[in-house]
């Protein structure tokens, strides 16, 4: 295929596997972080992909910064963020949508612990866009032996489930840590999933895209990976520390502490029924221990398995 110029923002975890990933498929890459050489401007400088793996907590102001510098009009955004953001509760998709409304705009989501990926261990993920060629581009861009990648019309659908399954991730760290058992982890992961496709219907995805890798798949996968940043705030928890302890020691980013706080505000604004991220929450908060939150989920009233 045509080789591309990629702009990829976020030197973290995922976005210097990204990066690998796609170089090794031949592409020009460029890799900006605040504490690298290169300007942003330089950085974006005849890009025809502009990749995002930024942090939650930089989306906002770095896609200010960059709507300052001049970008060929068919330049396709890719955000690879699983976060919302705390003031707006936008996604990070919708944020970079409203700064560059013209532009196509793509969610790259999936099971993707990075540690796995930079070992070249096969994985799969999903691109999601309106905008069908674009999506197709990304696809090409990043396919490869080990790395298979689907394309999916659903690009809020495919962002929330990335983004949800780091709260239950946290909770299935705290049911691990508490060693439940398999039958306990089991309905947790299994009611975590009911919960997501609520808040997300929510938002206007489609149900089933939550079946999907970047819904089910990446919810197994960061719920079973002691690699889950968001996995080990949770068990970690659970065997005494408290967050800021976890927190002090824990290598990158664990969106799910931020997504936990944002998204229990805009359940409660929507009346969405959202048992497990309130819980996650209180402990969070530190208003509750790992035990209390396990009795409060178990001795909710009871009802209907659907409804
Ligand atoms: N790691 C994974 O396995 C994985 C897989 C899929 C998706 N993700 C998602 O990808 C995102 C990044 O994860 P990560 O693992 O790469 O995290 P990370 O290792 O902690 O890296 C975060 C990156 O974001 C940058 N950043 C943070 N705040 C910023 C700000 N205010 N302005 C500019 N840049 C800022 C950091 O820059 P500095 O280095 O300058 O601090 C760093 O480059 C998260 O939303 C995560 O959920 C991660
Ligand atoms: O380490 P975590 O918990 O951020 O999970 C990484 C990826 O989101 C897994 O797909």
């Amino acid at each position: 295929m045509q080789k591309t110029t990629i702009a990829i923002l976020g030197a973290g975890a995922w976005g210097v596997a990204l990066a690998n990933l796609a170089t090794a498929n031949g592409h020009q890459v460029r890799l900006w972080s605040r504490r690298g050489g290169q300007t942003l401007q330089t950085v974006l400088q005849n890009a025809q992909i502009l990749l995002s793996a930024i942090s939650m907590q930089g989306v906002r102001e770095v896609a200010s910064q960059v709507q300052s510098f001049p970008l060929s009009p068919t330049t396709i955004f890719v955000t690879a963020t699983k976060g919302l953001d705390p003031q707006t509760t936008l996604t990070p998709s919708q944020i970079w949508q409203t700064a560059f409304p013209h532009h196509p705009v793509v969610v790259l989501s999936g099971p993707n612990l990075s540690k796995e990926i930079e070992q070249s261990l096969p994985a799969a993920t999903v691109v999601a866009s309106q905008n069908q060629a674009a999506a197709e581009l990304v696809q090409m861009v990043f396919s490869s032996p080990c790395f298979r990648v689907y394309t999916n019309p659903d690009p809020i659908g495919v962002e929330l489930g990335g983004t949800l399954k780091n709260i239950m991730a946290i909770a299935a760290g705290v049911c691990d840590g508490l060693h439940l058992g398999t039958n306990a982890k089991a309905a947790l992961v299994t009611r975590g999933l009911t919960e997501i496709i609520r808040i997300g219907r929510s938002w206007g995805a489609n149900t089933e895209t939550f079946y999907g890798l970047s819904g089910l798949g990446d919810l197994l996968a960061t719920c079973n990976s002691p690699l889950s940043r968001n996995y080990q705030v949770g068990y970690q928890m659970a065997s005494g520390k408290t967050l800021t302890e976890v927190l002090a020691d824990l290598p990158g980013t664990a969106e799910g502490v931020n997504t936990c706080r944002v998204l229990l505000r805009h359940a409660q604004h929507h009346s969405i029924t959202v048992p497990i991220t309130e819980q996650v929450y209180r402990l969070l908060q530190g208003e509750i221990t790992p035990r209390q939150a396990l009795e409060e989920l178990m001795l909710r009233d009871i009802k209907p398995e659907y409804n």
